[in-house]
Parts: C-alpha cells; structure tokens; sequence
C-alpha cells in the first residue's frame, strides 16, 4: 500500500488547518484539561477499528460508539467544534479523521510531551459497527494477546509498550481494575500479587469492593497530567494501574523495552517521549482511505 499521508497536505488547500485544530484543543484544555487524554485515546480507538477514517466519531444505532470499549471516550466536542471552525475556513476540504489524529498530536504537547509532524490527507469512513471492536485489546488481555492484536495491525512489540505508554496522562474508572484489588485470589491477601502492598492500601480504600465503579483513579500515579516515563517507573514498583500494564513488567520480552525505557545499565537506552512520536506515525497511518473509499465528512458525527 502507498503511502496515502503526507506531511503538511493542508497546506496549499487549507494552510490555517493545523493552527486551527491547535487552537481549538488548547482553548478546551484550558478549561478542562482531561480533554488531553480524551482526544489521545479517542484516536487510538479510531485507528484499531477500521483504521484512521473518523468511524469512531459516527452516531447512530450499533456504530462503534455504542460498544463498551467506547463508552468512556472523551473530547469529540473538541473535534466537532474544530470542525465547524475548518468548514467555515476551508469548506469541504479537512477530514474528521485527520482534525483528530492533529488533535492526539496536539494533547501531547499540551502535557509536556515531545511533538512530532503528523502526516494528513486521511479520508473519513463510511462504515462503524459495534461489533468491530472487538479488534481493540482489552484490559485482562495476555502479553501474547496485546501483541497479537498490535502485529494484525503493522505495530510491533516495541510500539506497544510505547503506546501504552500513553498512560502516562489520564485516569480510569475503578470498574477497569477494581477486581484486582478484591478477591482477585483465593489466597494470601486475595489481591493480585503483582500490586504494591502499600498501594494495595491506597488503591483499596479509594475504590472499596461495593464503592463508586466510577470513581476515576491516575493512570501514573504522582504525573497524571504529564506526558513523561514516569509511568515505566510505576510499573516497575508495581504501582500500576490496569492488569494489562502492570503485565508489561510480568513479561521478559514487554519489560525490557519498559527497562531501557528507564534506562536501565547494561540495555541501549530508549527516549520514551522521541519514540511515542514515531510509533504515533505507524499507528496513526493504519487503513488510511483513499478518495474510493473515504471521504471529507461535512460534520463528524455523520456520513454524508
Ligand atoms: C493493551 C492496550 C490498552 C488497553 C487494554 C487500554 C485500556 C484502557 C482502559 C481500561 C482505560 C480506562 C478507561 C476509562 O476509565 O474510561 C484506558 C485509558 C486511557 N488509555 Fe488506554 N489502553 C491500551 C492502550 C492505549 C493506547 C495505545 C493509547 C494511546 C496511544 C491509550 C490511551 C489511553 C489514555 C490517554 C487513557 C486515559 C483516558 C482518560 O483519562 O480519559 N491506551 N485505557
Ligand atoms: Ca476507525
Ligand atoms: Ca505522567
């Protein structure tokens, strides 16, 4: 497959498109801050179902917003108001999926992470089903599983510990994890023994068995609004969150790309916040639509 993105393919067409999106996700994280997570996920979810094409962001019976993954998604007023901004610019011309994947980019820097050029000219999706979610990996998912779900999609072992390493920024319900913390063994203090038992403590009394499954916890505990590797520290001091992270450091293979994160000796150091940007390039050029079977969405909650 060619390559369908391009650095800078607004800029004869629509020169203001990314200062636009810029402005627009700054303008809401102003106000409220947990849209930068929101948005980096929301693009994540977009590119593992149906690849890059926006088919996140459409309403209706049984599209992907409806599945259980996607409930929590956060932050498409900041694409759909983006959008009305664009169209008003340059009508017709910025995809909903690109305004997204600029907006991913755009979160990160606002939390202090590292920026990188996002390659734009992605055409908005048709098609959303429910049922297609299945594509995205689940948090009791097995290392073997993880992996086998990024390869499908072109990612390798390092891109995966890199992307999610995303949750360096944001927060979880306690419904997500809370099943670690209670009863999770028949033995011992019956939580998963791979949590810290001092923050065993802290993690139980803020989500209690019969409390709030709402409630919403750090994903990096002590730097939640900060894009760094802090996160990597916390799976090493078994401190995190999701069952699914705190596997990256259960695993040989996961835990030494977690390691040279850290910049353990005797491993060739990796920059966490260099590499998100490059592995943010693969993920965010999966199943680009061309002009067949994509369009430019007049407003990002519906086909035209
Ligand atoms: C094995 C892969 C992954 C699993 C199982 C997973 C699972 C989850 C879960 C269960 C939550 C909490 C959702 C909620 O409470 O509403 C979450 C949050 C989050 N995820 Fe992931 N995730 C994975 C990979 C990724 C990747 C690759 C990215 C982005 C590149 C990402 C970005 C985020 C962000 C930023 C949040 C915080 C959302 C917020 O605060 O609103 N995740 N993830
Ligand atoms: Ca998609
Ligand atoms: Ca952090």
């Amino acid at each position: 497959q060619g390559q369908l993105t391009r650095v800078g393919f607004y800029s004869r067409t629509c020169p203001t498109a990314e200062s636009i999106v810029k402005q627009t996700v700054q303008t809401h994280f102003n106000s409220n801050p947990s849209v930068a997570p929101g948005l980096l996920r929301m693009h994540f979810h977009d590119c593992f179902v149906q690849g890059c094409d926006a088919s996140v962001l459409l309403d209706g019976p049984n599209t992907e917003k409806t599945a259980g993954p996607n409930l929590g998604l956060r932050g498409s007023e900041v694409i759909d108001d983006a959008k009305t901004k664009l169209e008003a610019a340059c009508p017709g011309v910025v995809s909903c999926a690109d305004i997204l994947a600029l907006a991913a980019r755009d979160s990160v820097v606002l939390t202090k992470g590292f920026t990188w050029n996002v390659p734009t000219g992605r055409r908005d999706g048709r098609v959303s089903l429910a049922t297609e979610t299945t594509n995205l990996p689940g948090f009791r998912d097995s290392i073997d599983v993880q992996k086998a779900k990024f390869q499908d999609l072109g990612l390798n072992t390092q891109d995966l510990v890199t992307l999610v390493g995303a949750h360096t920024i944001g927060t979880s319900a306690c419904q997500f994890f809370r099943y670690r913390l209670h009863n999770f063994t028949t033995t011992g203090n019956g939580a998963d023994e791979t949590i810290n038992p001092l923050f065993l403590d802290q993690l139980r009394s803020i989500c209690p068995e019969n409390g709030d499954a709402a409630r919403r916890v750090d994903l990096d505990t002590g730097s939640a609004s900060r894009f760094d590797a802090t996160f990597f520290t916390n799976l090493k001091n078994g401190r995190g969150i999701l069952e699914s992270d705190q596997k990256l450091w259960t695993d040989a293979t996961t835990k030494s790309f977690v390691q040279r994160f850290l910049g353990v000796r005797g491993l060739q150091a990796l920059n966490f916040n260099l590499e998100f940007g490059k592995s943010m390039v693969k993920m965010s050029n999966i199943g680009v639509k061309s002009v067949t079977n994509g369009e430019i969405r007049r407003i990002c909650s519906a086909v035209n």
